[in-house]
This record gives structure tokens, sequence and C-alpha cells, in this order.
């Protein structure tokens, strides 16, 4: 009977370890560093900032449900090495204990890490990363104390907007930072950002964009940071300027990506035929760009776990390859994106133009009504869709990114979604539909 080893648990490995318990009968070991395994990061800023009333509902399952289906589970253990010739993984517990594992398909989940910023003073206390549950914890601890008063993140991109508001939303004076001149740079075009940091300011966030941190002072604890545009007195640094790949383990045996991510096929398939790799340590490819890629998010790897799990149980399926879709709501202020934006296609080489709209979600008559923004990217040439975005007060629209996520990856046309039948009714949207509107003037 094949014998699976999976390292590391959460979604990615915990979506390869069910689709093999599902399908098959065969053996899999799964192995976490962590007590905890399926913590939902994405619900940190909802926990800390007190949206929601506990972290208990942040974990969707636990060692026991995979025991129950027939895998061992080894937590609290730390895989050191591998030994691809022997097929054997090394590991050692919490108590010291030595532990080796055989394999015939290891999965390789080991996610990413924070990307720590080269600058003096990075190892004084109260400078944290947010990335596992236990730096939420410590967040949430360090919130409630009444002497933590000035709280700076660094990095305006998805965890950091999220993190600035659930420290004001704590009564913080929060100081947001970014390398560039805006915020959410990578995900939307500054049409876009401009409102959201508009929503940031509004709200009493001190924003501090175009501006780089070159020292945390202190003497045990963080005190100031230095930035080449002036001091600034914070009692919590957050940290959170990217992830990348965790390569560690096989970064020496397999081919990677630019960036480090283990490269994979269309069925997670490293350059070693019995190592599969998912989720954030492995590569996408990106339908958009129509190559491989990088993209760090939990609605991928809980799809490339499936994936290596299908291949590895038998069932020869192939990724139909990722938009990375995603979406943020800031204070009631809702994005969501797709694809390219027009600033992010041009590093990428992609050619395109775009069609823009501003208009209310529903008929004028409506009471309630809300507008919405919606930009549509395309290709110059073939005219197919490889980006959208859109923002509004109403949460009616993230839905829609799904459609635009399946035209890139289905590549149709701009011209295509002119007259696409849309449904109307009044208490979700107009008779004819901004997408329908926004395609038709498309240049
Ligand atoms: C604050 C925050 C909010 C986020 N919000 C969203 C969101 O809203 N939407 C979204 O799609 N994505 C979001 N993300 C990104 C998402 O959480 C990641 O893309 C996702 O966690 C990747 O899952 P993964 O299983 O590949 O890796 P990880 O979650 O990084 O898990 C890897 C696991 O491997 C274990 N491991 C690593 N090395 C070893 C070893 N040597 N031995 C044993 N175990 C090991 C680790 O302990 C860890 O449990 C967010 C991330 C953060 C931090
Ligand atoms: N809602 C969501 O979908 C969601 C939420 C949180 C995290 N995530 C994912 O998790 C991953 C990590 O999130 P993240 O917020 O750390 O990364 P990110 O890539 O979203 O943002 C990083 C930000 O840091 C800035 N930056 C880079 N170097 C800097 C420096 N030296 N000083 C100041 N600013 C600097 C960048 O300009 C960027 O705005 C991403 O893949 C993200 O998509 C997704």
């Amino acid at each position: 009977m094949t014998k699976t080893v999976i390292i590391g648990t959460n979604h990615a490995g915990l979506a390869a370890a069910n689709a093999i318990l599902d399908n098959s009968e065969q053996e899999v070991v799964m192995i976490e560093r962590n007590e905890n395994f399926s913590y939902l990061s994405c619900g940190t800023a909802l926990w800390v900032g007190q949206q929601i009333d506990s972290v208990d509902g942040l974990f969707y399952t636990n060692r026991e449900d995979f025991e129950a289906k027939g895998a061992k589970v080894r937590t609290q253990t730390i895989v050191n090495t591998i030994d691809f010739e022997q097929k054997v993984v090394h590991a050692v517990t919490q108590q010291g204990e030595e532990v080796e594992e055989s394999y015939d398909k290891l999965v390789l989940a080991t996610g990413s890490i924070p990307i720590s910023p080269k600058v003096p003073g990075r190892e004084l206390e109260n400078i944290t990363f947010m990335k596992h549950y236990e730096e939420g914890q410590k967040i949430d601890q360090l919130f409630e104390r009444k002497d933590m008063e000035n709280i700076a993140v660094i990095g305006a991109g998805y965890i950091g907007v999220e993190m600035a508001e659930a420290a004001k939303r704590r009564g913080k004076n929060v100081l947001l930072f970014d390398a560039l001149d805006r915020c959410l740079p990578s995900y939307y075009d500054a049409w876009f950002t401009d409102d959201m940091d508009k929503n940031l300011a509004n709200h009493g966030i001190e924003l501090h964009y175009g501006e780089l941190v070159k020292e945390y002072k202190g003497t045990d604890k963080v005190e100031q940071i230095v930035t080449e545009k002036g001091e600034y007195d914070v009692d919590l640094v957050i940290n959170a300027i990217g992830f990348l790949p965790n390569n560690q383990l096989a970064k020496d045996h397999l081919e990677l990506f630019a960036n480090g991510a283990y490269l994979v096929d269309r069925h997670q398939q490293t350059s070693d035929p019995d190592v599969y790799a998912v989720g954030d340590c492995a590569t996408v490819y990106s339908n958009a760009l129509q190559a491989t890629t990088y993209i760090a998010l939990a609605s991928n790897a809980l799809r490339t776990g499936m994936v290596a799990g299908e291949n590895i149980v038998g069932n020869a399926i192939e990724s139909p390859g990722v938009q990375g879709s995603n979406g943020i709501s800031i204070f009631g202020y809702h994005m969501v994106s797709t694809g390219y934006s027009v600033e992010s296609a041009a590093k990428f080489d992609l050619n395109v133009k775009y069609t823009d709209i501003e208009d209310t979600q529903k008929p004028e008559f409506m009471k309630e009504n809300d507008n919405v923004k919606l930009r549509i990217v395309y290709e110059a040439t073939s005219r197919r869709v490889v980006g959208a975005q859109m923002a509004s007060t109403t949460s009616d629209i993230s839905m829609a990114i799904h459609m635009f996520s399946l035209a890139i990856e289905r590549q149709v046309t701009v011209d295509e979604l002119a007259r696409l039948d849309l449904f109307f009714l009044p208490h979700f949207n107009q008779p004819y539909n901004y997408i329908n509107k926004a395609a038709l003037v498309a240049e």
C-alpha cells in the first residue's frame, strides 16, 4: 500500500490529506510543527479587532478528524531533514525524541515565512509578525495593555491594512508605513486605493507612504522607529512586508522558481516525481499570465492540496490554474480583485487596456443603494480579460469577481462580456448591468 508523508498540516497539507483519505485506503502520516492546525489567519484581524467574539471558530478541523479517517498525526514535531535517496523523513518531537518516517510519496506543505526587514534593532521586544495563531495571541494581549498606545504597522499590503484597522478598533494610535506611495499596490490600481486610503485616513489611521524604515530604536523594547523622513514613538511594531516560500527542506534537491518556491507542474509534482509541493511553498500557474508564478493565498493552498492528493491516489487531474482572486473589507468599504491590475500587468510585460465604470448597484428608484466602481483589464491584442477590480460599500460585488475569475480562466474577451446574459432584479442590480456597460465601452 502506498504510504504518503505530508509535512505541514495547515490549509494545503490538510486538503491533500483529505483528498487521499477520502478517496483511498492509502496510508497517510501527517507531521506538523505546531500543536494546533487549520488556523484561519484570514480571520485574525476580525478576532484581534474584536469584530468576532472568540478565536475558536478560526480552527475548522483538528487532529482527531484525521485520526478517525485512519491517518497517523504527529504534532509538535519538526522535520529537519529528508533523505530523498532512501525516501526517509527525519524529524524531532518537542520532547527531543528523534523519529523517522519512510515514504512512497511525499507532500511538502511547509507554507511561507514572513519577510523580515533587515534593519538594525529588529531583535528588540514588541516587534512582531502576524502569521501564526501564537502571534495573533501576542498582539491581542498587547492591545489589551493601556501602555500600548502607538502601533506601527510596516507594509500596507493585505495583512498591514487589516491589522491597522484591528488596532484602530482597539482604540490605538496607528501609523501605517509602506515603501510605495499607496496601500495595496500589488492588487489594485490607484483609482481604487485612493478611496481606501481616504477611508483609512478618515478613520484616524496615520498614513506614511513612500517611507522606508531604517532603524528600530529602544533599550530592550522598541521605543522608536526611524525612517528617512522622521522618527516616531512606538510601543509595538507589526511587520507585514510580504511572504517568501518556506523551502528549507528541499531547496538543494528540487528545482526552484525565481523566488525560491518549489517549481511544480499542473499535477503539483516537483522535479522529483515522488515529491509533490502544495500551497504557499509552491508555484502556481497563472491563467492571466499564461505562465508559472507565485501567489500566496489560502484559496490556492486548498485547491493545490486537493489536486496533489487526487494525483497521489491515481486520479490524474490537472490544476486549472489560478487567478489570484482576493478581497478586503475595511471599515465597511469592500474591494475585490482578480488577475492583474493595469499597474501589476506592466510589471509582467502584459500589454493591457482597461475599461472603467462608476455606477449605482441598483436602479435609482431603489431606496437603499450603493456606488460601485469596476475596472476590467484586458490584453490589448487578444482582448481576453486578464483582470478586474471592484469597490463599493455593498458586499454584493463580491460574487461578481468570481465571474471575472472564470472569464480569465476560460479566456473570455471583453467583447463577449458586453452582451453576456446577466439577470436583472431591482433588489440586486440594474436592467443593464454595469459589467455589460463597462464592456460595451471598451476601446
Ligand atoms: C494574517 C493573515 C491573513 C490572511 N488572510 C488571507 C485571506 O483572507 N485569504 C486568503 O486566501 N489568504 C489569506 N492569507 C494567506 C494564507 O493564510 C496562506 O496563503 C495560507 O495559510 C497558506 O497555507 P499553507 O498550508 O500553504 O501554508 P501555511 O499556512 O504557512 O502552513 C504551513 C504549515 O507547515 C508547518 N511546517 C513548516 N515547516 C515545517 C517543518 N519543517 N516541520 C513540520 N511542520 C512544518 C507550519 O507549522 C505550518 O503549520 C492570510 C495570511 C495571514 C498571515
Ligand atoms: N484578504 C486576503 O486575501 C489576504 C489577507 C492577508 C494576507 N493575504 C496574503 O498573505 C500574503 C502576505 O501578505 P502581506 O500583507 O504580508 O503581503 P503583501 O504582498 O500583500 O503586502 C506587502 C506590502 O509591504 C510593502 N513593502 C515591501 N517591502 C517593504 C519595506 N521594506 N518597507 C515598507 N513596506 C514594504 C509592499 O509595498 C506591500 O504593500 C500575501 O500573499 C497576501 O495576498 C491575503
